[in-house]
């Protein structure tokens, strides 16, 4: 089966379209600090309005803990997308509750609402069936057919994802069918040298997928927060950097198999250590194995690539031909430890070939630092998705959508 497609829904006039995004953006003090993933779901909602259907928004913004907080609200979400789209924008104080019926009775066609953040609710996170689909159902109830069309949250097995695309007559919004267009071209025989470079954050979501792409790839590049893992299972001693005790021995194990495999995996050879966390901290260069060799001590972390691992890494990306990064080399956010970052993208504009940035964070950083989306093969708005996707897992987002790698 191939992925259903909007028009697989027939005319929407007049019928009120539930459409999941992903508007999932950064925010600092209340603002948007990029609004790539707003702007990516423009066109589906454009397309939806002018067929004159009622349309309901929903997303989620963070990881709060299933129970409204306000810091992860999205009210700034709805009064930009009010902007993009050059139209109001209802916003429901509530996801399913009395504000959320209010506001989806009050549509005329060609209407849009938003609801407040999905995650304010047990239910969308569960991890028992029934209480996905309870809460499906409840959402199901806004609407006469769903769209989904957050790409960057389709490798989640969540209500708004999966089950509500059960209940309601389902079809895959304009961007997920775009981001797979072009990275299906990444699984598809990609053209070799085929180079892979891995950083951020959310390093026990990302230390998963290695095991998968090694086979897939010639050479892995490690930057971000993960690094630290990688330089710990070597047996050096990484300070207070971020760190998966538990992860070291599946990286030893990883670190064998690529050498199997014939696939090089690139570590860095210095870091960037700063005394605390903050963009006043004091910081120095260092090599990997003397992380702990500052005045800090054990209390020294890491929080990027130094300028050798940065120059090294350009080489590896400007040497292949397909390249996907994800992930920020370092905490780019803080001005001192954004050159790590800032020479991956300049590279990954210099492929010979197709250069993919993947992740909301990862594009972020590419903006923040100057570079525009032009300038790369592709901007994904999926960072755990699209690596996913790469690594040749079923996605439960996708396959409820008729998908099939
Ligand atoms: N050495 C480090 N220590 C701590 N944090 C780091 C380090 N290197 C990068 N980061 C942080 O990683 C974060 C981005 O990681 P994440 O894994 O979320 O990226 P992404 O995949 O692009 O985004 P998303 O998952 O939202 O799509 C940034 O906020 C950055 O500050
Ligand atoms: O930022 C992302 O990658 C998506 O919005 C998914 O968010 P999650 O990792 O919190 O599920």
């Amino acid at each position: 089966m191939t992925l259903r497609t909007l028009d697989s829904l027939g005319s929407l006039a007049g019928k009120r379209v539930v459409v999941r995004c992903d508007l999932n953006v950064p925010l600092q003090d209340g603002k948007i600090t990029d609004d790539g993933r707003v702007r990516a779901s423009i066109p589906t909602l454009d397309a939806l309005i002018n067929q004159g259907a009622k349309v309901v928004v929903i997303s989620h913004l963070g990881r709060p803990d299933g129970a409204p907080d306000a810091k992860y609200s999205l009210a700034p979400v709805a009064q930009r997308l009010s902007e993009l789209l050059g139209k109001p924008v209802t916003f429901a104080q509530d996801t399913v509750g009395a504000g959320a019926e209010a506001a989806v009775a009050g549509l005329h066609d060609g209407d849009i609402a938003l609801l407040e953040n999905l995650r304010f609710n047990p239910g969308e996170t569960a991890k028992d069936d029934a209480e996905r689909e309870a809460f499906a159902a409840k959402l199901a109830a806004f609407g006469d057919a769903f769209v989904s069309d957050g790409f960057g949250v389709v490798h989640r097995k969540q209500a708004s994802v999966y089950e509500l695309a059960k209940a309601l007559p389902s079809a895959a919004g304009t961007l997920i069918a775009t981001e797979l267009d072009v990275l299906d071209r990444l699984t598809e025989s990609p053209e070799r040298p085929y180079a892979v470079v891995l950083g951020g954050s959310k390093v026990s979501d990302k230390l998963g997928v290695i095991g998968h792409l090694l086979p897939r790839v010639d050479s892995l590049l490690i930057g971000g927060g993960m690094l630290f893992t990688f330089l710990a299972a070597l047996g050096h001693k990484v300070g207070s950097s971020l760190l998966e005790a538990d992860q070291i021995d599946t990286v030893t194990g990883y670190l064998a198999t690529a050498k199997e495999l014939g696939v090089t995996i690139v570590l860095p050879r210095d870091v960037v250590v700063a005394s605390k966390f903050g963009a006043d901290a004091e910081h120095v260069v260092r090599p990997i194995d003397a992380i702990e060799d500052t005045e800090w001590g054990a209390a020294g972390l890491g929080l990027d690539i130094g300028p050798e691992t940065g120059e090294l890494f350009s080489e590896y990306i400007r040497g292949a031909h397909t390249v996907f990064w994800n992930g920020p080399m370092g905490v780019f956010e803080l001005a001192p430890f954004a050159a790590g970052t800032k020479a991956i993208a300049q590279a990954l504009t210099e492929v010979d070939g197709l250069g993919v940035v993947g992740g909301g964070d990862s594009a972020a950083a590419v903006r923040a630092l100057g570079f525009s989306d032009d300038q790369f093969g592709h901007i994904s708005t999926g960072g755990g998705a699209s690596l996913e996707f790469l690594e040749g897992k079923h996605l439960p987002g996708l396959e409820v959508l008729g998908w099939q790698q």
